[in-house]
């Protein structure tokens, strides 16, 4: 288990983390899910023993983890940490640079080994190409196949598949995230992307300004968010007055009533999203989003309630 109370931490005399005290079970994926900048990367770092935390303590079961104040060589063998700039050996093959890193229990069965990580990653066809000839995301992916190499008990992944296409990103999610549950490694990945958030953690900490703001499942944080900020992560987000309260209101939370009662709303533009429509409208002076099957025109009256 991981547990970390970290009290404070600034670079400089800014705080950059307040307040993180939380553990992580053994075998669990957690998500931290923030903007840009909130400080995801900076408790990545701490964690894995890159920057020294005066106030507070990272305990990975019973051993604490000291920092680089302490180790010479910073970072904890029995953790991998995937940073946003991998740093492959581009003068190599794919495989030698997955090689290179294979727990010494492999190194029998080195060829299967490599194998079996260059097909987590969907690289197998790029097994003797040099990393130099590589594109921006197929680094990535050998860096992902790298990391989970050295078999870590805490993976720590920092926008793991920023440089991938959608086209690929969720095959290599589900296989990524099915090999870690597998061999019951523990997860930490840092995101601002809320579907990679929901479909594949199963528990979600919603960071602002270095704090947690919501800890929740994924379920619960998409149906509960605790206020628009955190709600504004899924969508577009309602904030609507009933019964003298106020409520945040999903767009998948509203439907277009079949009677005239309800809000009445002006359609403003309907926004094809596949398999529906995300409709911007104005209702009693303000914007409201709702979904529909079908693209309305603009300056249709609708009338929308709350879907049961
Ligand atoms: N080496 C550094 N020295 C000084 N300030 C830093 C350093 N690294 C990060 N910061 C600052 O700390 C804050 C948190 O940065 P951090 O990289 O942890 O955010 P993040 O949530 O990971 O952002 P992103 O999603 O863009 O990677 C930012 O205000 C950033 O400017």
């Amino acid at each position: 288990m991981l547990k970390v109370d970290i009290t404070d931490f600034g670079y400089t005399e800014k705080t950059v983390l307040k307040n993180l005290d939380f553990t992580v079970e053994k075998g669990k994926h957690i998500s931290i899910l923030g903007e840009s900048g909130c400080g995801k990367s900076t408790l990545l770092k701490i964690i894995y023993g890159l920057l020294h935390v005066e106030n507070g303590t990272v305990f990975w079961n019973d051993i604490e983890l000291l920092g680089p104040n302490f180790n010479l060589v910073p970072g904890e063998p029995f953790i991998k940490y995937l940073a946003q700039d991998f740093d492959l050996m581009p003068y190599i093959s794919v495989a030698d640079n997955i090689g290179k890193h294979l727990s010494r229990r492999f190194m029998r069965q080195r060829e299967e080994r490599i194998n079996e990580l260059l097909e987590v990653v969907d690289m197998t066809a790029f097994a003797d190409v040099h990393v130099k000839l590589l594109s921006g995301g197929q680094k990535q992916r050998v860096a992902l196949a790298r990391a989970i190499a050295k078999e870590p008990e805490l993976l720590l992944l920092d926008e793991p598949f920023s440089h991938i296409d959608n086209f690929r990103r969720n095959a290599l999610r589900r296989n990524l995230y099915a090999y870690l549950k597998k061999e019951n490694i523990t997860c930490i990945t840092a995101t601002h992307d809320s579907e990679e958030a929901l479909s594949f953690s199963d528990e979600i900490k919603m960071m602002r300004e270095g704090q947690f703001i919501q800890t929740a499942t994924p379920e619960a944080l998409f149906e509960n968010p605790k206020n628009a900020y955190v709600a504004s992560f899924f969508g577009d987000v309602n904030t609507l007055e009933l019964d003298g309260e106020k409520h945040l209101i999903m767009p998948h939370q509203l439907e277009v009533s079949e009677s005239e009662t309800g809000l009445k709303a002006t359609v403003i533009k309907s926004y094809f999203k596949g398999s529906y429509y995300l409709v911007e409208a104005e209702a009693q002076g303000q914007k409201i989003y709702f979904n529909t099957v079908d693209d309305l025109d603009k300056d249709t009256f609708v009338y929308l309630k709350l879907k049961l």
